[in-house]
This record gives structure tokens, C-alpha cells and sequence, in this order.
């Protein structure tokens, strides 16, 4: 009798976005403690490091100089400018690991999203965090104590626009109680992994069924 966890599937490509402060780097942090099946695609950015960050885990921390050069050497599946510095995919092992059946997770903003979508359409699937209400995101943003005021504003300010983008994705979902937006987007990544076109092993199966 066949598990079908089993069978051999593609991986896919798993984004989650939404206007800075609404919470997809929390619910990308529960997600990977949670399924040992999908890793994080860790960036580039030029950004500083906020207390807590550390290099090579939740970004690779570069300067200006380097980010420049990774663009020329053509190592990045995307890259955007976000707020004031420059944010990068490195290519890394992303496309074998896919063949291999391995996900992954990507904590992008609309930008990277358009151009990993138009890269790859059959991997890519987006999932868009609204937060319940733009009071909270402020509230959120200042909770978090890692940005400066100005920064903080600057945040909101590019809130609105961040949002708008909400109908480029596939998905989109409120996070107000952390918990329930958790459910919801590990059943979307259940959901996703379960599609036949991703079932490539279901041709195998089928055909010995028939036998
Ligand atoms: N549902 C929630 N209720 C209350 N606080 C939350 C919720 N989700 C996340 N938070 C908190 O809000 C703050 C912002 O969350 P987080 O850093 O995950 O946002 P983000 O969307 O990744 O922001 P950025 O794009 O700036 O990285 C954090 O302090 C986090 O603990
Ligand atoms: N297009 C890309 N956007 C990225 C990438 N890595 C992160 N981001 C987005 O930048 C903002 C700000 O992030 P923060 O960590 O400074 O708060 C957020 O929307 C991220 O999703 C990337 O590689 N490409």
C-alpha cells in the first residue's frame, strides 16, 4: 500500500507579504518551527541589522559595494529597492531544491513577488497579511521597538501603498489573533503541497493502480 507522503512532488515557493509591521516575519518564524519540510530563503539587504538579527539566518547582512557586485555576477532571482535600502533573493540552490521536492519560504515584498511570478508561475504561491486595522499596524510598529520614529513613519506612510498591491496575490489573510492567521496560512501550504500538477509521483501510483 503507498504513503502518499511518499511520492515524489515538486516543491513550491511559498511568499508571504504585507506592509511592514503586519506580522509575516512572526507568522514565517512559527512557520518554520512548525514544518520541518520548508526553509527560509534568507536574503540580501543592505539594511543595518536590528538587535536580535543574525547574519546568514534571518538576512545576509552586505554593503552597498557587495549588494552591487552580487547584480553584476547575476545572483539574484530578484531584488527591489524597499524603503531606503536594497533587498536581494540570492539564486542559491532554490531551482534544484524545487525538483528535489523542497519549499521554500520567502518573506518578500510585492516587487520580488511580480518578479519571482513572472520567473516561475507553477512554483509560486502568495499569500498577502493585512493587519485589522492601520491603528494597530502603528501600534505593532511601535511595540516592536527595533525602528526609529521616522522610520516608523516612513513605515505607514508606505503602508497604504504596500496595500493596494493586495489583489497580486493568490491569498490574503487578516492577521488579527496570531494563532488563527497561523492555521490559516499552514492550511494554505497543506492545501498548495496536496495539487496534482505538484504530485508528480501520482502518474507512477495511478499507472501501478491500474496494473
Ligand atoms: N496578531 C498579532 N497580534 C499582536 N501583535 C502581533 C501580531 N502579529 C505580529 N505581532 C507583533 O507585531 C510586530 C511586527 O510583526 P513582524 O515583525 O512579524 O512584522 P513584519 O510584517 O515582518 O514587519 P517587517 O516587514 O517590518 O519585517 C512584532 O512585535 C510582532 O511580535
Ligand atoms: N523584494 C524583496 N523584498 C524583501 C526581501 N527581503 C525582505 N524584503 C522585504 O523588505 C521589507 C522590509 O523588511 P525589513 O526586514 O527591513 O522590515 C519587507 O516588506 C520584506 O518583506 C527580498 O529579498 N526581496
Amino acid at each position: 500500500m503507498a504513503d502518499q507522503d511518499t511520492l515524489h512532488r515538486r516543491g513550491l515557493m511559498f511568499i508571504l507579504s504585507s506592509p511592514s509591521g503586519a506580522g509575516k516575519t512572526t507568522i514565517s518564524r512559527m512557520l518554520l518551527e512548525a514544518d520541518g519540510e520548508i526553509r527560509l530563503s534568507v536574503s540580501a539587504t543592505t539594511r543595518p541589522r536590528r538587535p536580535g538579527e543574525i547574519d546568514g539566518v534571518h538576512y545576509h547582512f552586505v554593503s552597498d559595494a557587495d549588494f552591487d557586485r552580487m547584480i553584476e555576477e547575476d545572483d539574484f532571482y530578484e531584488w527591489a529597492h524597499v524603503f531606503d535600502h536594497r533587498y536581494g533573493t540570492p539564486k542559491g540552490h532554490i531551482r534544484a531544491g524545487l525538483k528535489d521536492g523542497h519549499d521554500f519560504l520567502f518573506d518578500i515584498d510585492w516587487q520580488g513577488t511580480q518578479q519571482l511570478y513572472q520567473k516561475d508561475q507553477q512554483d509560486v504561491v502568495r499569500v498577502f497579511i493585512l493587519p485589522p486595522s492601520l491603528d494597530e499596524l502603528h501600534r505593532r510598529l511601535m511595540a516592536r521597538a527595533t525602528d526609529s520614529s521616522e522610520v516608523i513613519e516612513g513605515r505607514m506612510e508606505r503602508a497604504r501603498a504596500e496595500i493596494s498591491h493586495w489583489d497580486g496575490y493568490d491569498y490574503v489573510v487578516v492577521n488579527d489573533d496570531v494563532n488563527v492567521c497561523f492555521g490559516k496560512v499552514r492550511a494554505i501550504l497543506h492545501a498548495e503541497r496536496m495539487k496534482r500538477a505538484r504530485q508528480t509521483g501520482l502518474i507512477g501510483f495511478v499507472r501501478e493502480l491500474m496494473d
